[in-house]
C-alpha cells in the first residue's frame, strides 16, 4: 500500500462537504502542519516550551477566529473553522489548543461580549497573532462549578475595576498579551467579564511545570493582586454566566472537533505502523485482531466526523444550542480516548515512544477529555435539554 493510499482517513468525504476554495486553505494548513509543525512537535512537547518560530506561519494562514464576520476576522463558515481545528490537531493537539484558546476562547469571548468599540479596539491586532490572548475562567478550587462558584472579585472603583484572585490552568498567559478574566462583581453577584494586559500591575502568571498532557501549551496560574481595569475594558455585553457559557458553547464544538483531530492523528500513524511492522513475517496489518482495532478506530472517526460537521453546519444556520455542542463534545471526547488507546495497543511498546508518533496523543487526549467542561458536565447539560430536570447539585 502507498503512503498516499493510506495518507487520508476522510473514509465518507466529509471534505466534500466544503467548497473549492475552503478545501484549498484546509489543504494550506495541512502542508504548514506537515512542514513545519511535525517535525518539530517531539521536541517541543519533551522540553514543555511553545514553539513560537510557527507563529508567522499561522499569521499567514490566517486562522485565528476565522468564522467571525468583520474586524478584521475570516468570516469564514464554522465547518470550515472546525476542519481547520481538526487539522491542526491531526498534527498536534497542543497547537490546535493554542488556536483554539487564542482565536476561540478569547476573541470568541469579544466578538461575542464586546461592544463595537471593543472588537474594533482589539480584535484586528489579535486576527493578525500581534496580540495572542487568554481566557481565564477556572480557579484553584473552581472548575465545572464556575457557573455559580468563581471567588475573583471585581469591585468598581469610579472609572476602574479591581481584581483580585487566582486563575489556574490559563493556556497562553505566561507569554500573551491580554486574558479574558471573569470575576464575580461584589455588587451584585454576576459574573463579569474583563479583558486584562498581562503586562498589568498586580498580574503575574507563573508556568504550571510537569503536565502529561499538552505539554506544548503554556498553562499558568495567574494571580490578580489589586489588578486596576478600566470599565471601558470590562466586556459591555457580559453581565452573567449565561453569556460566558455563550462563548463555551462555540468553542466547546471546537474541542470536539480537535478530538475528532487528536483520534485521526493517532489512527493514521497507528495504520502506516500496521503495514510496514512485520511480526511471523508478516505485516502485522494482515492479521484479523489488527485488522478490527483498524476498523473500530475508523468507525469512531467516521462516527464523530459526522455529528461535528452536522453541528457545524446548524452553527451556519444559526440553530445551534448549549446541548449540541456539549453532546459533540462528550461523545466525541470518549471516541477520541477509545482510539487513541487503541492505536497505542496496535503498535505495541513502541506505542510510548514520542518517535513513533501515537504516545503523544495518547497522553495528550487526557486533557482534552477534560477541559472546556468534563464529560460529565457536559453530560449533565444534555441530560438537563432531554429531561427538564437539573441534576447538577
Ligand atoms: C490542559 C488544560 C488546559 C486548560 N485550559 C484552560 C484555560 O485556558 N482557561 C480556563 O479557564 N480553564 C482551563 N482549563 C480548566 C478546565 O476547563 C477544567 O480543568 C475543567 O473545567 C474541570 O475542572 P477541574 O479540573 O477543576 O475539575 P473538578 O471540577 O474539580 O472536577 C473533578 C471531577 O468531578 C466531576 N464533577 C464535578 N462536579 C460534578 C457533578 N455535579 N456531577 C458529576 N460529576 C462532577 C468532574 O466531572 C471531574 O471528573 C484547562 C484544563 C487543562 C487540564
Amino acid at each position: 500500500m502507498s503512503t498516499n493510499e493510506i495518507d487520508t482517513s476522510d473514509f465518507y468525504a466529509f471534505e466534500q462537504l466544503l467548497s473549492d476554495g475552503e478545501r484549498e486553505r484546509l489543504h494550506a494548513v495541512r502542508d504548514f502542519m506537515t512542514a513545519e509543525v511535525a517535525p518539530i512537535v517531539n521536541s517541543h512537547w519533551e522540553a514543555a516550551t511553545f514553539p513560537h518560530e510557527i507563529v508567522p506561519g499561522m499569521r499567514r494562514l490566517a486562522i485565528a477566529g476565522l468564522p467571525y464576520k468583520g474586524f478584521g476576522c475570516g468570516g469564514t463558515t464554522f465547518l470550515l473553522d472546525g476542519m481547520i481545528a481538526m487539522e491542526l490537531a491531526r498534527t498536534d493537539p497542543s497547537i490546535a489548543t493554542f488556536n483554539g484558546v487564542h482565536g476561540g476562547l478569547a476573541m470568541g469571548s469579544i466578538y461575542l461580549c464586546g461592544s463595537d468599540e471593543q472588537r474594533e479596539r482589539f480584535l484586528p491586532a489579535m486576527a493578525r497573532y500581534d496580540k495572542i490572548g487568554a481566557f481565564g475562567l477556572t480557579e484553584p478550587d473552581v472548575g465545572s462549578g464556575a457557573s455559580r462558584g468563581l471567588t475573583t472579585t471585581a469591585e468598581r472603583d469610579g472609572d476602574t475595576w479591581i481584581l483580585n484572585g487566582q486563575k489556574k490552568w490559563i493556556g497562553n498567559a505566561t507569554f500573551g498579551d491580554l486574558t479574558i478574566i471573569w470575576a464575580k462583581d461584589v455588587a451584585d453577584d454576576q459574573v463579569k467579564g474583563f479583558v486584562v494586559a498581562n503586562s498589568s500591575p498586580g498580574f503575574t502568571a507563573e508556568k504550571q511545570q510537569h503536565k502529561i498532557a499538552l505539554r506544548i501549551v503554556q498553562n499558568a496560574l495567574i494571580t490578580l493582586d489589586n489588578v486596576r481595569v478600566d470599565e471601558a475594558d470590562r466586556l459591555q455585553g457580559a453581565n452573567s454566566f449565561a453569556d460566558t457559557a455563550e462563548v463555551l458553547r462555540v468553542t466547546r464544538a471546537g474541542v470536539a472537533w480537535m478530538a475528532l483531530g487528536c483520534a485521526r492523528g493517532a489512527y493514521e500513524n497507528a495504520l502506516r505502523y500496521a503495514v510496514t511492522r512485520e511480526q511471523f513475517g508478516r505485516p502485522i496489518g494482515s492479521f484479523q485482531l489488527v485488522q478490527d482495532l483498524l476498523v473500530r478506530m475508523q468507525g469512531n472517526i467516521t462516527a464523530s466526523w459526522g455529528m461535528v460537521a452536522r453541528l457545524s453546519q446548524l452553527q451556519d444556520q444559526g440553530f445551534a444550542e448549549d446541548r449540541h455542542s456539549s453532546l459533540a463534545k462528550a461523545f466525541c471526547t470518549v471516541r477520541m480516548r477509545e482510539t487513541v488507546g487503541w492505536a497505542r495497543e496496535l503498535m505495541g511498546g513502541n506505542g510510548i515512544l514520542l518517535e513513533h508518533n501515537v504516545g503523544r496523543f495518547v497522553a495528550d487526549a487526557e486533557a482534552i477529555y477534560s477541559y472546556e467542561g468534563t464529560r460529565e458536565m457536559n453530560t449533565l447539560i444534555v441530560g438537563r435539554s432531554l429531561t427538564g430536570r437539573n441534576a447538577f447539585v
